[in-house]
């Protein structure tokens, strides 16, 4: 069990986030959403072990699968090399990469559908595809907790569904437990056990995925009105109304 326990992180003299208790049972599947600038990705950090606390304790393991928000940090190593990086942690410190961490990674690509890029640099892949290659990365690293930061900010309607398969897919082998931000409370709806909720005033808000994405949190949470609109035999649909 990973747990956070009134847990705050300050940068300076401002308090992202303070008295945050957060469990997270093994092989659970949680949802994190927030508005923009709220602290999810620093909360994720803090659940990784990343990010030390200001206040507060952080127990649970440390070999930790972390797929960051897409950055600007281009390589120029080529997406199976990307991939066998997250071998490191199985390969010590002198260790190199041998045939059998080739052929995890090359399977971690096929299982996001990249190998047709295995050997296509980084930085001239786009912006989604570099996206799922740190999600193959982060299954190719062994470990059995795994954090992505905004995994679908950059994906298209399919590979968002592609990346929700992935999440599925990972939940019925029982081996994982994954911890994901989004600014798509439909998401969360479609996969998450849980959700946790960084709320705008400062409170968060953990619970069953379906019991705390209601309508009133979710227009809460970004300020605009949010709607659940019941879908028969489906999740229900999240249907933000634009201004
Ligand atoms: N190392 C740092 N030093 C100072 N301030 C920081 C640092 N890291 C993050 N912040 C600030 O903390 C706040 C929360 O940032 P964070 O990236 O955690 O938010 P977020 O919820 O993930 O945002 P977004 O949804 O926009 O990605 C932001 O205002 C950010 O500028």
């Amino acid at each position: 069990m990973l747990r956070l326990s009134d847990a705050g992180v300050r940068f300076g003299q401002r308090w992202i986030f303070r008295n945050l208790t957060l469990k997270i049972d093994d092989l659970t599947c949680i949802a994190l959403l927030g508005p923009n600038g709220r602290g999810k990705t620093t909360l994720l950090r803090a659940i990784a072990g990343f990010q030390l606390l200001s206040e507060g304790e952080r127990s649970g393991p440390l070999d930790v699968g972390y797929v960051p928000q897409l950055g600007g940090n281009l390589l120029s190593f080529s997406a199976i090399e990307m991939v066998v990086m997250g071998r490191s942690s199985a390969l010590g410190v002198f260790g190199s990469p041998r045939k059998q961490d080739y052929q995890i990674a090359h399977d971690a690509l096929a299982e996001v559908g990249l190998l047709s890029l295995a050997y296509q640099s980084f930085d001239r892949l786009s912006g989604g595809e570099r996206q799922l290659v740190l999600v193959a990365r982060a299954l190719a690293s062994g470990a059995t907790t795994i954090i992505l930061d905004e995994p679908a900010s950059a994906l298209d309607l399919a590979n968002q569904s592609r990346l929700l398969g992935i999440i599925r897919d990972l939940k019925k082998r029982s081996r994982f437990t994954l911890i994901f931000s989004t600014h798509v409370p439909q998401h969360a709806l479609q996969v998450a056990d849980e959700t946790v909720l960084m709320l705008p005033q400062g409170q968060t808000v953990q619970g069953r995925s379906a019991a705390v994405l209601t309508e009133t949190n979710m227009t809460e949470l970004y300020g605009i009105p949010v709607c659940r609109v019941p879908m028969p035999g489906q999740v229900d649909a999240v249907v933000p109304i634009f201004r």
